[in-house]
Formats: C-alpha cells, structure tokens, sequence
C-alpha cells in the first residue's frame, strides 16, 4: 500500500461482553492481518482490553479509556487517528494494513463512523471499510431488548460475528438472531462457532456490501429518541445515563499483589451481590508469586465466566478490576474489594456499624 493511500477502517462494536476482545485476539493471530493496528475503547477508568490484546497477540495496540468513543473520548480518538496519520505519513511509525477501532459494549457506533467519514483530515488518511458488530448468543436477545446502544449497533452493521454459540441454548442463539434480524435484516452473519469468524472478517470477500454514505448517517440521525449523556464523578466512578436506566463504572487499581481466592472470591462475592444488575465486571490480577501469569476474569449479565490466564507480566502496572452495571454503589464495591484484599477499613460506615452494634464492646468509642 502507498504512503498515501487511505488505511482501511473496521469499527469493532457490540454489547458489553459480547467477544469483542475474544474475536479480535482471534483475528490478530491470523498471518493475513499481522498488518493490523488497533484502538481499543474501554468505559471504564482503567484500562484493561489493551493489556488482553497486547499480551495475546503482541500488536501495537492504542488505548483510550475512561469513557464511550461516542462522546467522552471521541476527540481523543480524531486526535489519536490524526497523530498515527501523520506518524505513518512521516515514516516514524510502521504503515499500517488496516486498522480496527473496538469501541466500548456502551458505545453508540454512529458518531464514531460519522467523524471518520466527515472530518476531512480523517477521510484524507482513513477509509471506512466495515462497521462488524459481535452479536453474543447467550445474552443477545435480552442485550437487544433492553439496551439502546445495543440496539444500535447491531442496526448499524454491515456484518455480524455471532459469537458463543459453543455455549449458547439452541433457543437463546435463535432468539438473537430473530431480533437481529429485526433491526438489520441485511448484514451477513458468520459464526465464530463454526469457525466462519476469520481474517474474512476484516478483509471482505469481494462483493460484500461495504457501508453507504446514505446508511450510515441515516442512522447518525437522532431520530429515534436516544438520550445519550455521561456525567463524570471522580475519577474512579462515571456513569451513563440514557433511556431511564443509569450505568456506572467502578474501577480498581491494586498494587500488591493478590492471592487467587482473594480475586476469584472478591468477583464471586460481587456477581452474588448484584446478580444481573452486574452487567459487566473484569479484571487483570497480579498474582502472588506468579507474577508472569496474570489471572484473567470475565462476568457478563451477572455470570461469571471460567478463571483465564494471561502469558507475561503486567509491567509493573498492578492488578485492575473494572465492574459495569445499574446502580452500583461504589462504597460497597470498594468495602468487598478491601475485605478479600486483606485491608482493616475504620472508616465511616464501620464506624456507625459498630457503634450501633448491641454486640459491640460497651463504651468503645472510635476516636
Ligand atoms: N464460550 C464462549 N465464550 C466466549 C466467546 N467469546 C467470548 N467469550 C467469553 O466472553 C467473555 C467476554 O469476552 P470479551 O472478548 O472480553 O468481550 P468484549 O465484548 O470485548 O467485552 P467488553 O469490551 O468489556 O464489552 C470472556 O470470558 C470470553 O472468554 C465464545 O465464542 N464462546
């Protein structure tokens, strides 16, 4: 490819959990894409999916976290696409074959596509090529149902990856497609179970139908009531707003290393807790005497997935534990966390507890 020929552009959408990250380590393995970059969006404060990518595949991978593409950090990524521009331009960085943006599960693609096709710098260096949303058959028929930003990214789609249909009910996988099929009757749709989820994914077969000006910002439109708001708290705790319902991020950041129990039983202890107002929880986790083998954990719609291990160290960046869902209340998040970790916290609440505690040692005061 010449200096200046656009670099092609998948955007990787999809629900929270659906397999984004999964598909694309997939992917990135495959010989024909060793020429991929890759921008990874995350909603949470820190940053985990780019430490899941880079450790499998070993790509230079560019992180934006702490909010969705879609609002809190799309400048971030016109700043970012036009800074690897001009460093691929200048012969600093290596050309890229292609490049996929995989947005946070909470993103709305549509203004992620609009600023790639509108902004002239960005249209100058990048070309659209596909908008692939990762459809999970376990939980996308409810994912559908009850989430907008689901909605549209899958109404969004020029293709589909059907993911986890390994452990999908043959209902639960049919549902996802009928209300796929309802929102974009078009899209082609390959089963990653069934092994059609390869490089084709990135690199179309010819006569796959690319995006269309008039599709896409057709749906940039905002006709159809979406109400899409962030409200920044501090650092550690944001939240999403929209439709009546309000998603918020609690994010961690641990730099002792953990024993396993204490990770695999603070996650435990949290999908108990919130059951399926626990939408999304992950973490990277430093262990004990393990430092070269980090401990993975996934849970999606209040379900813990099996414990994974990554191969190679964290850097020095310690353990990060990042929980989506509704209502979540970061105080309690906290006190689980610090009660597995091994941490006393005296602080209010403890305070009130055992003051008021008829058990409590009589006349013990905090001071
Ligand atoms: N059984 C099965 N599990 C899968 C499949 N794809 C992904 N998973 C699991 O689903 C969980 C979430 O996968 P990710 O790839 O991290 O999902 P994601 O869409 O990147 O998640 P977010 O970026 O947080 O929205 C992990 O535990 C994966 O191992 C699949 O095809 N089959």
């Amino acid at each position: 490819m010449s200096r200046s020929e656009p670099v092609p552009v998948s955007v990787l959408t999809g629900f929270l959990g659906a397999g984004k990250t999964t598909l694309l380590n997939r992917l990135l393995a495959e010989p024909a894409l060793s020429g991929t970059g890759v921008v990874v969006n995350e909603f949470g404060d820190v940053g985990i999916d780019a430490a899941l990518i880079a450790a499998t595949a070993g790509s230079g991978v560019i992180e934006l976290a702490g909010g969705c593409l879609c609002c809190a950090v799309r400048g971030e990524l016109v700043d970012t696409l036009l800074d690897l521009a001009a460093a691929m331009q200048a012969g600093s960085t290596r050309r890229l074959d292609r490049l996929v943006i995989e947005t946070s599960g909470l993103a709305d693609p549509a203004p992620v596509v609009a600023a790639l096709m509108a902004d002239p710098r960005l249209a100058a260096a990048y070309r659209l090529d596909s908008v692939i949303c990762v459809l999970d058959a376990v939980n996308g028929a409810a994912s559908l149902a009850a989430h907008e930003e689901s909605r549209r990214q899958a109404a969004l789609a020029d293709l589909v990856v059907l993911t986890k249909g390994d452990a999908a009910e043959p209902e639960a996988r049919a549902a996802s497609l009928v209300a796929l099929r309802a929102l974009n009757p078009e899209a082609p749709v390959l089963d990653a179970a069934a092994g059609e989820a390869g490089a084709a994914v990135l690199i179309p077969a010819p006569g796959r139908r690319g995006p269309t000006f008039a599709r896409h910002l057709a749906a940039v439109e905002p006709g159809d009531h979406h109400d899409h708001a962030h409200h920044h708290g501090h650092s550690h705790h944001h939240s999403h707003a929209h439709g009546g319902t309000s998603l918020s991020s609690v994010s961690i950041r641990w730099d002792v290393p953990l024993a396993p129990g204490a990770a695999y039983g603070f996650a435990e202890s949290l999908v108990a807790l919130l059951g399926s107002r626990l939408l999304r929880f992950k973490a990277v986790v430093d262990l004990q005497g393990e430092p070269e083998r980090p401990l993975v954990l996934h849970a999606v719609a209040g379900r813990l997935d099996g414990p994974q291990r990554l191969e190679g160290s964290l850097g020095g960046a310690g353990s990060r534990f990042v929980a989506i869902g509704e209502g979540l209340d970061e105080r309690v998040i906290r006190d689980l966390f610090a009660a597995f970790a091994g941490v006393p916290r005296v602080d209010a609440p403890d305070r009130a507890a055992v003051e008021h505690n008829p058990l409590a040692v009589p006349n013990f005061t905090f001071r």
